[in-house]
């Protein structure tokens, strides 16, 4: 059983269209184990994103995450971190999967809807930051 840590990001909320995104991974065989929508602090966003800290995105990244709320889910079940990033679709919404959540909703690098952790250590240590 493995779980990862999904972030329904705020251009989602602010479009109302959490329920719609909510419902792709309740299709799936994954559980979503918890669930709370939450306005990120700039130090929730900070340690969520410290490995992005010296990237030229780092700034519109961190405004962005705290301009609204999120919605910060447990989604577990089997290889959960693999499925869930197919799921989402390629980081750019311009180069996913039409069919992926990104390829559907989102608008921009930056602003692609969704976040789920990469690795188990990374499902663990972002679990921790926000649950
Ligand atoms: N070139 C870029 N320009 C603007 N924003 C970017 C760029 N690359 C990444 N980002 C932002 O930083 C976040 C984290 O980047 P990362 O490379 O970890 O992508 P990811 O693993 O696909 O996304 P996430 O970690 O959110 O699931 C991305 O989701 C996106 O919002």
């Amino acid at each position: 059983m493995e779980r990862t840590l999904v972030l329904i990001k705020p251009d989602v909320l602010e479009r109302k269209l959490m329920g719609e995104i909510i419902s792709v991974y309740e299709k799936t065989n994954l559980h979503i184990a918890a669930i709370k929508i939450i306005k990120p602090t700039e130090q929730i966003a900070e340690k969520h994103y410290i490995e992005h800290k010296e990237k030229p995105f780092y700034v519109e990244l961190i405004r962005y995450i705290t301009r609204g709320e999120v919605c910060a889910l447990i989604i577990e079940g089997e290889n959960a971190i693999t499925e869930v990033r197919k799921i989402n679709g390629d980081t750019d919404p311009e180069k996913a999967e039409p069919a992926s959540i990104r390829g559907k909703y989102g608008i921009s690098k930056t602003e692609n809807s969704v976040h789920s952790s990469d690795s188990k250590e990374s499902s663990e240590r972002e679990i921790s930051i926000w649950f």
